[in-house]
């Protein structure tokens, strides 16, 4: 029997929420660190919502999931971060969102910065994404969900499996200026590589402008038809970026991150921008050399500059030295 994996606590903020009724089972089975990685489940939320995280508890345990160990389940944020020293954790209208959750992620802030390991790695799904990465800084916001809807549909136009799919972008902010960008896709048929460009030919600069439109746009949909916003596949969205964040990228492969900017492609630096990187032993990238036309420039440009603003709102709200 091969030697059996250290057990790592994962803490879920927000965990009597319907993203995270969906993300506490996708992790106790293994979608987001693996198959052999056995874990202990912490769970924060509000004291009213008490009840509901406990319900969930059960239910965890009810599952009977082999990699599960245990599941605690708190409104007290010094016993849901205590001993995350082995790792992670998860988590209106936009600039309303700012000041309010600029503090509560200082809060949090502090408590990882108190009680977790230095390289803890935290998805942040909590709106507005980029901008609360700011405050927090070892944090990464949800561009992954985007990518995941934008190859679904490339999937689906073109008939092969999403995992065919390569090289989708994702640029700048988690808003309606987000650019999510085909042009450079590809797919892969029979072990070829193709560019969707050249399958779809002319038809190519509708089907981009469509995409793009339609997945800035998928968010409220989904919210409007179901009455809830995406809960599945943010929770899905959540674990791909982290076993990938975990585990790498393959050779060659991209994937859209959202992490501190550079100045990469112009765009203004010390602000958390999603860029396509590749991973390798958990240090993400920026890939350069990307070829850009002038709808993705004037798009990252606006998007660069409202990040900008956004991240004056939130240190305006908290102070530049609290961040
Ligand atoms: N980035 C994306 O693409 C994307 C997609 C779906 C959802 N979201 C966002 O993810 C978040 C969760 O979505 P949801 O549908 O599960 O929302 P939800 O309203 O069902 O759950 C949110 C939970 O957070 C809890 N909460 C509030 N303040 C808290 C605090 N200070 N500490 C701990 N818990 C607290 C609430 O009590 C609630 O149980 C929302 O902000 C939503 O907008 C983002």
């Amino acid at each position: 029997m091969s030697k059996e994996e250290q057990i790592i606590r994962v803490l879920i903020t927000g965990a009597a929420g319907q993203v995270a009724y969906s993300l506490a089972g996708l992790i106790a089975c293994g979608m987001a660190f693996g198959p052999k990685q056995p874990l202990i489940l912490n769970l924060l939320d509000l004291p009213e919502k008490t009840g509901a995280m406990e319900g969930l508890r059960m239910e965890l345990i009810d599952s009977a999931c082999p990699l599960l160990r245990d599941v605690i389940a708190t409104s007290d944020p010094v016993v849901a971060f205590q001993d995350t020293r082995r790792r992670r954790q998860m988590d209106m209208k936009r600039y309303d969102l700012i000041a309010s959750n600029a503090r509560i992620f200082k809060d949090q802030g502090l408590c990882l910065d108190a009680f977790a390991r230095k390289d803890c790695k935290v998805v942040v799904l909590t709106e507005p994404s980029n901008t609360m990465c700011y405050v927090c800084r070892n944090f990464t916001a949800n561009a992954r969900l985007d990518y995941n809807r934008a190859v679904g549909q490339i999937a689906s136009k073109l008939k092969v499996s999403a995992a065919n799919i390569r090289n989708m972008i994702i640029w700048g902010n988690h808003s309606d200026s987000m650019h999510p960008d085909c042009s450079v896709a590809s797919v892969v048929i029979n072990n070829k590589s193709q560019r969707v460009s050249e399958i779809l030919g002319e038809e190519m600069i509708y089907f981009r402008t469509q995409l793009s439109e339609s997945i800035v746009k998928r968010g409220n949909e989904i919210i409007t038809a179901r009455g809830l916003s995406s809960g599945w596949s943010a929770a899905k969205a959540v674990c791909d970026q982290m076993r990938d964040w975990i585990t790498g990228t393959p050779q060659g492969i991209m994937v859209p991150m959202t992490v501190v900017s550079d100045g990469s492609y112009g765009t203004p630096k010390e602000i958390f921008f999603t860029f396509p990187v590749e991973i390798q032993r958990g240090r993400r990238s920026i890939v350069r050399g990307i070829k850009m036309d002038e709808v993705s420039r004037s798009k990252i440009d606006f998007s660069g500059k409202e990040l900008m603003q956004e991240k004056m709102a939130a240190v305006a709200e908290i102070g530049e030295g609290n961040v």
